[in-house]
């Protein structure tokens, strides 16, 4: 479970984040919309410990977060970043890449764990040895949400994890993100622009605008552009509406 009340957070003198709170039962899944620059990386990149002037309350599993992350939280929770390559060591094998985190934490049994990290992904086991480049845009995403998976964290905070993906390799990371969800009972906080993507990944949404929260929605009233405040009944027409065509690519879950 996540709990964040009056979160705010500031790049030098610039405010960022404004009284945000979020609340995300375990199992839940949380989407964050809102225009580019509204703050929805900068509440993941606080949570995992990447903002430095921050306050309020962060409870992850009713513990109340400091100013470090240590292990323990690390184990817990995990990011996936909207471009592999940043989370990806261009000169490290996949191999590498995968038991890192595994050495890094003293769990042992790290080939046992990277051929499961991969199989979960739907990756085999020949792309141990292959370097980031030598991957897809799609399999690298795929190789970065296995480095996520690979410490069994609970928590998956999700930073736009398909918008650099072409449209149809988008559907099939969208549906590993679900399937994986459901199998390993993950709780999700996803951030995208993407009002479809949201609504169709999520159970619960918030709009941002300008650092802060103005308006939650089950994803249903969002499907159906049920939305009460005027920024976010604007955003919605912005996107042309819930993009029927976009999200019936997703509903054949695997
Ligand atoms: N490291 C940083 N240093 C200074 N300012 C930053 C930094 N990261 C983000 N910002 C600023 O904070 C504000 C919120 O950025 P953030 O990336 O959280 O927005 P976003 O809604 O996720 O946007 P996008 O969808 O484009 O990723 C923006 O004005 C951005 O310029």
């Amino acid at each position: 479970m996540i709990e964040i009340s009056k979160l705010n957070a500031w790049f030098d003198d610039h405010h960022v984040l404004k009284d945000v709170d979020i609340t995300v039962p375990a199992n839940g899944s949380f989407g964050l919309v809102g225009e580019s620059g509204s703050g929805k990386s900068t509440v993941l990149r606080t949570i995992t410990g990447l903002v430095e002037d921050w306050e309020g309350s962060i409870k992850v599993n009713g513990k109340e977060l400091g100013a470090k992350r240590d292990k323990v939280f690390y184990r817990l929770a995990q990011m996936v970043f909207q471009d592999p390559f940043g989370s990806l060591h261009p000169r490290h094998t996949i191999d590498r890449i995968l038991s890192e985190p595994v050495d890094i934490h003293g769990l042992g049994n790290s080939d046992a764990r990277v051929v499961q990290a991969l199989k979960q992904v739907g990756l085999d086991n020949s792309f141990r040895f292959r370097y980031p480049h030598q991957l897809s845009g799609g399999q690298r995403q795929r190789v970065a949400i296995a480095r996520a998976l690979i410490l069994e964290p609970k928590i998956l905070l999700l930073d736009e994890p398909t918008s650099a993906l072409d449209v149809s390799i988008q559907a099939e990371v969208l549906n590993l993100l679900a399937r994986l969800r459901r199998e390993l009972g993950l709780t999700y906080i996803m951030v995208s622009h993407d009002l479809a993507v949201v609504a169709h990944m999520c159970d619960d949404i918030a709009i941002m605008n300008h650092g802060r929260i103005v308006e939650r929605a089950t994803a249903g009233q969002l499907a159906e552009g049920k939305l009460e405040h005027p920024y976010s009944q604007q955003l919605y027409k912005a996107a042309g509406g819930y993009d029927r065509a976009v999200v019936d690519s997703f509903v054949d879950w695997d």
